[in-house]
């Protein structure tokens, strides 16, 4: 992508609503736009970072057996009242009237969506175990929207859904989701920790959060730091396999949020050097709820004696779009943001430190093409714009490879890469920069 040709609304100064660093960088590296409160417009260097991100999270889903479908975002009331959630829901749904007054809801969530799906179609255990997923905007009117995508009232959320024809059934699926959530945020260069937590208006009795440790998260938690050094599960890891040694080496390391932290257990089980109590983002949050909603909406099979019996199902969701926040408080600097490389907007920028002298002009064009030929997603800065704010821009947006091509070194054949999560340089010829990075 040529930036002169691209829509990067950077901004000079830092917005004074932005109270924490990634709603700072994220309108500043010109991402986003708020359009209400807690309600954004995706431009495009954001939208790339969210579909990047929303890429890992399905190939991590599919990975796991779960099955993609598409929700819609409208719902109507009526499902609600089966479920007894219309009224228990309160003030953060948001309840809407069409032409022919009929009572609608822009759906913060879809467990009942899903269960009305599930039960006109599958009569019988033999269907099962079965996980549907989608990825798709929610929307929660939340009293306080703040920290821009992190506590939004529209937001982009993946959710999972399982159905089992019994509890062991449904704690099966429930670990294979765990496993996943494991490699899901480490594959975007986070630490996602596990957590025992509160099951609130989801319902049922067991429930870990996925939280990133950042001093500006809106979660208290307690760990052990040991947690941090588990091994995440490698890409082969065998999902019709027995996953509880995963599961047990996760949750026998104490870590809790703070709704369901246990201080005398903590001090017992935790030495002190190990003991960390901080903040932390929930990333994602998973659910085993039982018959909670099978019960009340009459979504049954038949048993393998015949008897129809309510499934057992859970739910799993993945803040998509507030881990384009979460990511950016865990990588960056007082120059901006460090992408990871797997969801990086791009992982290459070229940058021309001479417009206009003909042998800087050829040899970025060479390095475009030959990059661009290697299906490399590159930027070229090929504004006239002087090399001090190119420097900077580059740095604020985050691309994980710089490469720094100015008559002094082209002179000797080299261009300059840095690695930006690092800082580090290197001189080399373009060819060599081609070979690297392709
Ligand atoms: N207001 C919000 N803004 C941005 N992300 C949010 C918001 N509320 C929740 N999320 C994200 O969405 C994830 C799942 O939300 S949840 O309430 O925990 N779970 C559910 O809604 C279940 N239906 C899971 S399918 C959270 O872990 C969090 O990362």
């Amino acid at each position: 992508m040529r930036l002169s040709r691209f829509f990067l609304p950077i901004l000079k100064e830092n917005p004074k609503e932005a109270e924490i660093v990634s709603h700072r960088l994220m309108l500043r590296a010109g991402m986003m736009r708020q359009e209400a409160a807690g309600i954004y417009a995706w431009l495009p260097l954001g939208f790339r970072v969210l579909k990047k991100i929303e890429q890992i999270v399905r190939e991590e889903q599919d990975r796991a057996g779960a099955l993609e479908l598409l929700m819609p975002t409208l719902q109507l009331a009526d499902l609600w009242r089966e479920s007894g959630r219309y009224d228990a829901y309160g003030p953060e749904m948001l309840r809407i009237l069409d032409r022919h007054k009929r009572e609608l809801l822009y759906g913060p969530t879809n467990e009942e969506m899903i269960t009305e799906i599930f039960r006109s179609y599958v009569k019988s255990y033999k269907s099962l175990p079965l996980n549907l997923y989608h990825i798709q905007w929610k929307f929660r009117d939340e009293q306080r929207p703040r920290f821009g995508v992190m506590r939004g009232r529209e937001f982009l959320m993946k959710d999972a859904y399982s159905f089992d024809l019994d509890e062991a059934g449904a704690r099966r699926s429930y670990n294979k989701m765990f496993v996943a959530y494991l490699r899901t945020f480490a594959r975007m260069g986070l630490k996602a920790i596990p957590m025992r937590a509160e099951t609130g208006p989801i319902g049922g009795d067991l429930s870990h959060e996925f939280i990133v440790l950042a001093e500006t998260g809106e979660s208290g938690v307690y760990i052990n730091r040991d947690v941090l050094d588990l091994p995440v599960p490698g890409a082969d890891v065998d999902y019709d396999g027995d996953l509880t040694p995963i599961i047990k080496q996760w949750t026998s390391v104490y870590a809790a949020t703070e709704d369901v932290h246990e201080a005398a257990r903590f001090e017992q089980e935790v030495p002190e050097a190990k003991r960390l109590n901080t903040r932390g983002i929930e990333v994602g949050q998973i659910f085993y709820f039982g018959t909670k909603y099978s019960d009340t909406m009459k979504a049954m099979v038949a048993g393998p004696d015949g008897v129809d019996v309510p499934i057992h199902g859970g739910s799993y969701g993945v803040g998509v779009s507030r881990l384009v926040g979460a990511i950016i408080e865990a990588c960056h600097d007082d120059a901006g943001i460090k992408w990871p490389e797997a969801v990086a907007p791009f992982r290459v920028a070229i940058l021309n430190l001479k417009q206009g002298d003909a042998a800087v002009d050829g040899a970025c064009e060479q390095l475009y093409r030959d990059l661009l030929a290697k299906g490399v997603d590159v930027l070229y800065d090929d504004t006239d714009q002087r090399a001090g704010a190119k420097f900077a821009a580059a740095d604020l947006i985050g691309i994980p490879w710089q490469i720094l091509v100015g008559p002094k070194g082209l002179a000797d054949g080299k261009v300059e890469v840095k690695r930006r999560s690092d800082g580090s340089r290197d001189n080399m010829s373009p060819a060599d920069v081609v070979a690297k990075l392709a």
